[in-house]
């Protein structure tokens, strides 16, 4: 759990009152996460209860959250099952709680599917492919914040904490990915607003039907095809408990792309690139990890999560050839 800031109970029922969002009844420190603090705020409103999630932000700041708050509301606003953030009288969605950047969006119903089925995957990759489509005409625009520079400049103050052999793993992929940014088949990649960060604890789900997206705050301008690989590393793998070294599952991935070109099918640059993008996709989130991991911050509780996983990931995507090959065939597209 990472509550990193306490907010005062009165605090925090002042601006749901201000929001128009009724009584605050009760505030609760949420499990899970890292990245932020969040608590689920339950409102009485015209006889009714409702929940809402209320977000500090401890490292995102003034300058970049609007972005992240006004691409969730534009994307519910044309039908993306995204939490949508309330707004004051001014129409304003950032607000200020403990001196800190805030924000109250809606709760999404049900509860995230670790380890999801064909189906779950289906419904991700069709709703992927339309929150893409529908994040064209977004007005504003914000690199991804934890794209190719960020590695750049992260992989350097990382590298003493690691063995010889993920130093000289690192680099390697880090130069592999310079390389690739490069290229004039990246430069045609379609891109537009990315999530970014769709793991399968980022997806609410009832049963099997699929609830929303949420945790817009890794959000920003990228390539389409690196959103899908984030998916395909995390939601398309081999989920046991013995089988940890993220090896893709075919019935999944199969069943991600398909749903995710039934809407939107991919461009020859997108199929050329995929293998590069889910080692980015790999070498992004190890990246992350090691840094959350040997440079944390203090938190009331924290539990960072394992740096390894995703090494061994990104060792998987660059020794599995076949994985890579089952990834480019051609997908069936409905007429
Ligand atoms: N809009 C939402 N609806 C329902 N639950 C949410 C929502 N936002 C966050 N949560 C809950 O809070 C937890 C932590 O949120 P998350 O955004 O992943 O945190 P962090 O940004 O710190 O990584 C999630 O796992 C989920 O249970
Ligand atoms: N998905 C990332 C970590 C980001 O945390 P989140 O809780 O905000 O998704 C990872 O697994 O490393």
């Amino acid at each position: 759990m990472a509550v990193y800031t306490d907010v005062p109970f009165a605090e925090a029922a002042a601006l749901i009152e201000r929001l128009d969002l009724g009584v605050l009844t009760g505030l609760r420190g949420i499990q899970g996460g890292i990245e932020n603090t969040n608590y689920f705020a339950t409102c009485e409103h015209d006889g009714q209860t409702h929940e809402h999630v209320l977000t500090v932000f401890e490292r995102l700041g003034f300058d970049q959250l609007p972005y992240y708050l006004r691409l969730m509301q534009h994307l519910a606003g044309k039908g993306i099952p995204v939490p949508a953030p309330a707004a004051d009288s001014q129409g304003e969605i950032l607000h200020t709680l403990a001196g800190k950047p805030a924000a109250v969006v809606t709760k999404l119903r049900g509860r995230s599917e670790l380890t999801p089925g064909v189906r779950h995957c289906t419904a991700v990759g069709g709703t992927l492919a339309r929150m893409h489509l529908a994040g064209r005409d977004f007005a504003l625009s914000q690199p991804n914040l934890r794209g190719l520079s960020w590695w750049n400049e992260t992989v350097p103050v990382v590298l003493p904490h690691l063995s010889p052999a993920q130093n000289e793993l690192i680099r390697a992929e880090l130069a592999y990915q310079n390389h690739v940014a490069a290229l004039p088949a990246y430069a045609a990649l379609p891109r537009g607003p990315v999530h970014a960060d769709l793991f399968r604890d980022n997806v609410m789900f009832e049963g099997e039907a699929l609830t929303g997206f949420f945790d817009f705050y890794f959000a920003g301008q990228d390539t389409w095809l690196f959103d899908l690989a984030v998916c395909l590393n995390d939601w398309c793998v081999v989920h046991a408990a013995d089988a940890t070294d993220g090896r893709h599952r075919a019935d999944l991935a199969q069943a991600f792309l398909s749903a995710y070109e039934a809407v939107r099918p991919l461009t020859a640059a997108e199929r050329e690139l995929l293998p590069a993008m889910l080692r980015a996709g790999a070498l992004r989130f190890w990246l992350s990890r090691l840094w959350d991991w040997f440079l944390p911050r203090e938190a009331s509780m924290l539990q960072p999560h394992d740096p390894g996983h995703f090494e061994r990931v990104l060792r998987e995507r660059l020794a599995r050839a076949d994985a890579l090959d089952l990834l480019r065939a051609p997908c069936a597209v409905p007429a």
